[in-house]
């Protein structure tokens, strides 16, 4: 008679962990004032995937605040004046995009209050000491979810409004950018004194070139212009596509004379750009100085408009300046 041994049971697999498969991604910002508890939770976030920061005080965690940051994890007593309930407040408080930082509370079964604060202060979750590991992963992980939608979303935000104030094209301001700032910046020139120059740059004949080389050929041209303003007026200045051929330039801190030998520097580079057909511009110039009389931003792109006219109509490739003369304003050609 043979004997046959019975199969044996198959061995359970080990049971793998959520953050076996699939780790977390993010900076957390802990704030625990035990050490002996932040050394098991921080080994557990490390395990987890998150990169951790550990600080024992709210007022530490409000210093290292930095939008680098996706969630905060915090405890509700800490070492120093400021509470857990405290750093909510604060971080809700903010006016810059941290102030949606998302935020999850470490506290005791007990502390109901305590919840129910940091809840309507802004927390977003919580978690109870001692915190099971599977739960406390699966509220980061969701946290962390919100954390990155809202961030896709903020990035999407700030390319929709740089879209909206600039030029296609040229990637200059556009003219609804130009007539929002440009009365805040001449006021605020006004009010401290300062003089502030407004330059009309017109392109000579484009429809010539646009009709003889095609409308791709002009767009090139608008651009190699765009960025010789760029190049020419930097940073403090604003520049902006006005419309077709025609740019504005604002020169804050430039009086008349300066905005002059800047606009003909301009004149200059525009026509010496390697373009075939060359491409020349007329620039119309005006400024407000703190002792002519006071004029509005609008009357200040008038006069600097019938310049650049008087610039098209003597010939073009020229610039054209106001200039006051014993308290008489006249247009002549520097
Ligand atoms: N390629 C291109 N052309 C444009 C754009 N916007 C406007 N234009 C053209 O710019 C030309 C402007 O022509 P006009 O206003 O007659 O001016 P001009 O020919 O430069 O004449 P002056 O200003 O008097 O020297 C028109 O042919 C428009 O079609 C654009 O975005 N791209």
């Amino acid at each position: 008679m043979t004997t046959s041994t019975p199969p044996m049971a198959p061995r359970p697999e080990p049971e793998r962990k959520p953050w076996e498969e699939q780790s977390l991604r993010g900076r957390l910002l802990f704030v625990e004032d035990s050490q002996t508890s932040a050394a098991v939770t921080v080994h557990y976030l490390e395990q987890f995937g998150l990169q951790v920061r550990h600080v024992t005080t709210a007022e530490e965690a409000l210093q290292i605040l930095g939008s680098e940051l996706d969630l905060v994890l915090s405890d509700f007593f800490l070492d120093g004046r400021l509470t857990g309930l405290d750093l909510v407040k604060r971080i809700r408080a903010r006016d810059d995009d941290l102030a949606l930082l998302p935020v999850l509370m470490l506290t005791s079964a007990e502390e109901t209050d305590h919840r129910i604060s940091s809840l309507r202060a802004g927390a977003n979750d919580f978690v109870y000491k001692p915190f099971h590991p599977e739960e406390l992963y699966a509220r980061l992980h969701n946290l962390l979810a919100l954390r990155h939608a809202y961030k896709k979303l903020y990035t999407q935000k700030k390319a929709m409004e740089r879209l909206s104030v600039t030029d296609g094209l040229t990637n200059l301001y556009n003219k609804r950018f130009l007539n929002n700032e440009a009365p805040a910046l001449l006021e605020q020139a006004r009010s401290t004194g300062r003089p502030l120059a407004l330059l009309v740059v017109d392109l000579d004949h484009f429809k010539y070139i646009n009709d003889s080389f095609g409308h791709e050929y002009g767009d090139r041209t608008l651009k190699a212009v765009a960025q010789t303003l760029e190049e020419e007026f930097q940073e403090v200045d604003l520049i902006a596509r006005y419309g077709g051929e025609e740019f504005v330039v604002v020169l804050d801190q430039a009086d008349i004379g300066q905005a002059v030998l800047r606009a003909e520097r301009l004149r200059r580079r525009i026509a010496s750009l390697a373009l075939a057909p060359p491409v020349t511009a007329s620039v119309g110039i005006t400024a407000q100085h703190a002792d002519q009389p006071g004029r509005d931003y609008e009357q200040l792109f008038r006069e600097a408009d019938q310049a650049l006219y008087k610039a098209k109509n003597s010939g073009r490739d020229r610039i054209a300046a106001w200039a006051w003369v014993h308290n008489r304003a006249e247009i002549h050609f520097p």
